[in-house]
């Protein structure tokens, strides 16, 4: 050790030695001191009480007293020896109060656990049951951590073999119980080893709200739905949020002809963005891909795409939707028939038939509706071809609607609709029958808008929040949410700049009228939306019209 470093650390000890003894030796000084500033004090506070009559007999007879002292033998002496006694007692160290030792967040809670469980778990004719109305909850929860606010965030719990794990329904009530007694605040994810009788519960940190509409990294085909956990997602992005750029797991759902999934169907508690997706999907699909957009609510909460380049049509009324979905039907014959040839003759198929066609529903069965009660035909019959074929025509179907429409989706939908959403807070039940398989998370008791899950095929469900995609015409919207959707619209604001000429949109080749089929449909640009976009304005300007 160098000499200036050992001189340093000897004197440092030399000093705290010093400190030590001189606190040792002033000790019954500042006792003392303590005592005489408490006797000051009490003097002081009797002197103020005397009314003033009585201040004068009680200087006389304190005076007294003090000559008195002063003229017995050793009077001075004993009077300072008493005076000393009299301090050193007032000025001993206060007791420090009897405080109550705090209570054991981590027992209490899992006791009361334990207890809320019991009537589900325990079994009166087991010999020594894990769970009964005596026992111990130390017995039962195998490991448990607390976050710093004192909430439960992790859980390993057994539970009896005879506990018939394999129902959703059992499971369900285990998890309710589970999440009333951790908080409903928070979202958990529920793992049961049907192997070794374990379920372990980990609370789920909030995804982030703050990602707005934007261009997002990925390949032509992939759509991003939203974000997730880290462990949801096999890569990251990076995003812009809250005014910064960060790498966010993005929830992908891969479309076109090699996609296993090539259609999705969201379904979601009103308000809380089954809409927004649509117009989330249409903005990542429009670079590359043409788009038939209905919005059977009508809405017109998708009146922003209306004319914008490579938006074929907006149809709000059924007379429209179902135009725009017998030519869609048509289209995919004609992209199918057309790449059979190219295929026969060995040739590249035509670039009109490769380019992706998006077909949006927003709420269509609101259509289906109104078509039973005018005795026209579902709209939703008329998705069949695109549904079936719609893989190898590059032709992709998007339904979003209502949970509580579910049971008026068509089974078509239904069946050929792989890629799911839920969104918003919905029961077990509707969940599992949403996503196809239950799920393992119990969601918290409010969820922020665009909140929910996405099951991909067959893989799991795995939560989801989608990027705000708020309607650029909803005044109540934040401006700057407003902005990133206006600012990915293929036009210009013209609520804010002048109006730019409309780019023709790509003509469509009408199909050969069949015999027996109905008449086919083409795509026309209206002469007035040539003049300009404007966003406030409603129907649409592209319309279909049978060909004559
Ligand atoms: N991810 C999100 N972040 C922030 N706000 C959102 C998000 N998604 C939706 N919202 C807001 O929530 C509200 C409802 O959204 P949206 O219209 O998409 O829901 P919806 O399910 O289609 O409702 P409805 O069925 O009533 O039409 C809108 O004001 C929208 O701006």
């Amino acid at each position: 050790m160098p000499l200036n470093r050992l001189h340093f650390s000897k004197s440092r000890d030399l000093a705290r030695t010093a400190g030590d003894h001189a606190s040792d030796m002033f000790a019954p000084l500042t006792v003392l001191g303590r005592g005489l500033r408490h006797h000051v004090g009490w003097a002081k506070a009797r002197w103020q009480a005397t009314p003033k009559e009585r201040r004068g007999p009680t200087v006389f007879l304190v005076a007294a007293m003090l000559l008195g002292i002063f003229l017995l033998p050793h009077g001075l002496l004993f009077a300072l020896i008493a005076l000393m006694a009299s301090a050193a007692w007032a000025g001993r160290a206060p007791k420090a109060p009897a405080t109550a030792p705090e209570p054991d967040v981590a027992d209490l809670k899992l006791t009361a656990l334990y207890a809320a469980l019991t009537p589900y778990l325990a079994a009166p004719e087991e010999l020594s049951p894990l769970y009964h109305p005596e026992g111990n909850w130390k017995s039962v929860f195998t490991g448990w951590e607390f976050d710093p606010e004192g909430r439960l965030s992790r859980l390993e719990i057994a539970y009896p073999a005879y506990f018939t794990d394999t129902e959703p329904t059992a499971r369900a009530r285990i998890e309710q119980v589970v999440q009333g007694k951790a908080g409903r605040a928070r979202e958990y994810r529920f793992d049961w080893d049907e192997e070794s009788n374990k379920l372990r519960i980990a609370a789920l940190s909030p995804l982030p709200t703050d990602i707005a509409a934007q261009r997002f990294v990925a390949a032509p085909g992939e759509i991003v739905l939203g974000f997730t956990d880290e462990d949801g997602s096999a890569r990251t992005i990076p995003v812009h949020q809250g005014g910064a750029l960060a790498q966010q797991p993005p929830v992908v759902w891969r479309t076109g002809p090699r996609s296993a999934e090539p259609h999705l169907l969201a379904l979601g508690v009103s308000g809380y963005g089954t809409s927004s997706l649509i117009r989330s999907v249409a903005l990542q699909a429009l670079p590359y891909a043409d788009l038939v957009v209905i919005d059977g609510a009508g809405t017109g909460e998708h009146a922003c795409l209306v004319n914008r380049p490579g938006v074929h049509t907006v149809e709000t009324s059924l007379h429209g939707a179902l135009a725009a979905l017998h030519w869609a039907a048509q289209e995919t014959e004609r992209r199918l028939t057309a790449l059979n040839a190219a295929r026969h003759a060995g040739t590249a198929p035509p670039e009109d038939v490769t380019r992706p066609l998006w077909l949006l529903l927003d709420h269509p069965t609101e259509l289906t509706e109104l078509a039973h009660a005018e005795g026209r035909p579902d709209p939703q019959d008329l998705l069949e071809l695109p549904l079936r074929h719609g893989r190898a025509a590059r032709v992709t179907v998007v339904v979003a609607d209502d949970i509580e429409a579910r049971d008026r989706i068509s089974p078509s939908v239904r069946a050929t609709t792989r890629a799911r959403v839920v969104l918003g807070p919905t029961g077990p039940e509707e969940s599992h029958a949403a996503l196809g398989v239950p799920l393992d998370i119990a969601p918290a008791a409010h969820a922020p808008a665009g909140r929910g899950y996405a099951r991909i095929g067959s893989g799991a469900p795995v939560r989801l929040q989608l990027p705000a995609t708020v309607d650029p015409l909803d005044e109540d919207a934040p401006a700057a949410l407003r902005d990133a959707v206006i600012a990915l619209l293929p036009h210009r604001d013209t609520r804010t700049e002048a109006a730019a000429p409309v780019q023709p949109v790509q003509p469509v080749q009408p199909l050969p009228p069949r015999p027996d089929g109905p008449p086919a449909v083409r795509v026309e640009l209206d002469p007035e939306a040539r003049a300009g976009v404007d966003l406030a304005k409603g129907p649409a300007a592209l319309r279909f019209r049978p060909l004559a």
